[in-house]
């Protein structure tokens, strides 16, 4: 098996909450509060194997298991529901394995027209993705978001939930942002099965990428209009262990078709493109 292949264990239904060590990677909590709510409950902590009463001649006769609902968050006695349609059906309806690939780099660096050359690629050849694009979840979803270095981390965390829920809709999701801080795209990692989650990091220099500049937003970040600007006064923290890197070879940027191809390569080899 490939370095990169999919374990088949991956296939299996996954947990419903987080594992203690997800939990401590995204900052979030686990589960650990299991109360009894409903109908008055036991007192948390308490599992529902020990739900038990004790009968008029003091033996213990089991009740009715009652359901167990968690605190996650700020969210109380909230259940986890289960649907009968699982992942594996819905993959072996599209005939690939849902997946992230998650599109890192400098604004100007190639993010945007990889995801769209390897979405229009994968599409041609009959499978279904969906694009995330860092600017455009801007204008909706995350519109209440600045670029301070705390919303930066929710805007990724939020798109790392709904790239989950794609990947476990069974689609290939193609996010696409300059999610400049490790830590936050190693949380958006954590939240997926090991090896649903492919980092693809545009290792652009800065020279090329200000060079570009298609929106000007370089040049206004040069003349201090705009603050905090990635690359120029924010900083952009490189991967180093993603799992496809697109450089420069002799000084080129390989074509928009070349880069979608290595990403397709990749796909296949390691088993994606198929349930
Ligand atoms: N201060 C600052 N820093 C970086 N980028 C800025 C900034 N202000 C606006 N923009 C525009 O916002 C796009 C990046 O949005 P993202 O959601 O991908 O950013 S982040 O992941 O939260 O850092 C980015 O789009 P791309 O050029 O496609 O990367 C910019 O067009
Ligand atoms: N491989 C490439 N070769 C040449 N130009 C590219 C390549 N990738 C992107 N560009 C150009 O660079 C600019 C920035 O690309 P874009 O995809 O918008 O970057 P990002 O989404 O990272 O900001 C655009 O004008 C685009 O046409």
């Amino acid at each position: 098996m490939p370095s990169h292949a999919i374990p088949s264990p991956l296939l299996r239904a996954r947990p419903p909450a987080p594992s203690a060590a997800a939990a401590a990677a995204t900052g979030r909590r686990a589960p650990s509060r299991v109360v009894a709510a409903l109908g008055g409950g036991g007192p948390a902590g308490r599992g529902m194997e020990q739900q038990q009463q004790l009968a008029g001649d003091g033996s213990r006769s089991p009740v009715k298991e009652k359901p167990l609902v968690s605190t996650i968050g700020k969210s109380t006695n909230i259940l986890w529901h289960n649907c009968p349609i699982g992942q594996s059906e819905r993959q072996n309806l599209l005939g690939q394995k849902g997946c992230v690939i998650w599109i890192t780099g400098l604004s100007g660096s190639g993010k945007s027209t990889l995801a769209c050359a390897l979405s229009r690629e994968l599409h041609c050849s009959g499978h279904l993705t969906y694009v995330l694009d860092g600017d455009n979840l801007r204008h909706g979803l995350n519109r209440d978001l600045s670029f301070k270095a705390e919303d930066r981390a929710e805007n990724i965390r939020r798109v790392g939930e709904v790239a989950k829920l794609f990947a476990d809709a069974g689609i290939i999701c193609i996010a696409s942002l300059i999610s400049p801080y490790r830590r936050d795209r190693d949380a958006c990692r954590v939240l997926l099965p090991e090896s649903r989650f492919i980092e693809v990091f545009m290792d652009l220099p800065l020279e090329i990428c200000e060079a570009r500049d298609p929106k000007g937003l370089y040049k206004l970040a040069r003349s201090g209009k705009i603050k905090g600007f990635t690359g120029i006064d924010d900083p952009y923290e490189s991967p180093v262990n993603s799992e496809i890197v697109i450089k420069m070879v002799d000084g080129e940027c390989p074509s928009p078709k070349a880069m979608a191809q290595h990403v397709l390569c990749y796909l296949e080899e390691n088993g994606y493109l198929q349930a």
